[in-house]
């Protein structure tokens, strides 16, 4: 049975005279993989900024069925501290044996196993942004919060990096929300697919089967559609 994480009623957040988001409304599973999509300035980041409560709303509310969970954002912008190795940006130079041990195996699951001692300077955009989602996973958060965090990677590197996410979310049943201006990207990655507009939630889409491509491309081509006002 699913079991609701998060439930957002009426969320509107406001800054000075400009709506940011108005009367958004979302309820997230528990394990579920939810893609944000919509045009520039739609609101789908100050949504994820609440959710991670980075920021207060104006109103509405936000619920946490289990509690507040454990919580991680990966950004566009890697972060990384660029005069701290690879595995210190992990561990935040915290030297307790099993922190070190929990650090060498996040970045084993993101396939940087060989580069521990090398400085983010030494590293390709994607292994950057590996580098980050290792360091979100040190946190073991139960929701995993991602703005955009493959918008400046190449074609290919990106496919990649999305297949790396997905696995990972699936191996270790995060709950994922991922904020993403690319519906080709959202309907490969998520289960289901809102779309932000206007400020609100408008429109959403469930993606069946992630590994058919067909239902792939109809998904993406229909909330493009939704996205653009083509809709009939
Ligand atoms: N701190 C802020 N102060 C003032 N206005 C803001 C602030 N943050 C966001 N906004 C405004 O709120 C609206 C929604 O912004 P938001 O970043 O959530 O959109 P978005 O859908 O994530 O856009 P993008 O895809 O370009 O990142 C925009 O018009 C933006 O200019």
């Amino acid at each position: 049975m699913t079991e609701t994480m998060l439930t957002v009623s009426q969320l509107t957040k406001k800054y000075a005279d400009k709506t940011a988001l108005s009367n958004a409304n979302l309820q997230i599973d528990q394990g579920e993989f939810v893609a944000l999509v919509g045009m520039s300035g739609g609101g789908k980041s100050t949504l994820l900024r609440l959710i991670a409560g980075l920021e207060e709303p104006t109103s509405g509310v936000l619920t946490f069925a289990g509690g507040r969970p454990v919580i991680r954002v990966m950004f566009q912008n890697d972060r990384l501290l660029p005069w701290m190795t690879v595995l210190q940006n992990v561990t935040f130079k915290q030297q307790a044996k099993s922190l070190q041990q929990q650090g060498q195996k996040m970045l084993a699951l993101v396939g940087l196993a060989d580069f521990t001692d090398v400085y983010p300077a030494q590293l390709s955009g994607g292994q950057k942004q590996r580098v980050a989602l290792a360091r979100a996973l040190m946190a073991r958060p139960q929701l995993l919060l991602l703005d955009e965090p493959l918008g400046a990677l190449d074609a290919l590197t990106r496919r990649n990096m999305q297949d790396l996410i997905l696995s990972v979310c699936q191996r270790q049943q995060l709950t994922t929300i991922l904020v993403t201006h690319d519906v080709q990207e959202a309907a490969r990655m998520a289960d289901r697919i809102v779309v932000i507009k206007d400020h609100t939630n408008l429109y959403e889409e469930r993606v069946r089967d992630h590994q058919d491509p067909a239902e792939v491309a109809i998904v993406a081509e229909r909330v493009l559609q939704e996205i653009v006002g083509e809709a009939s």
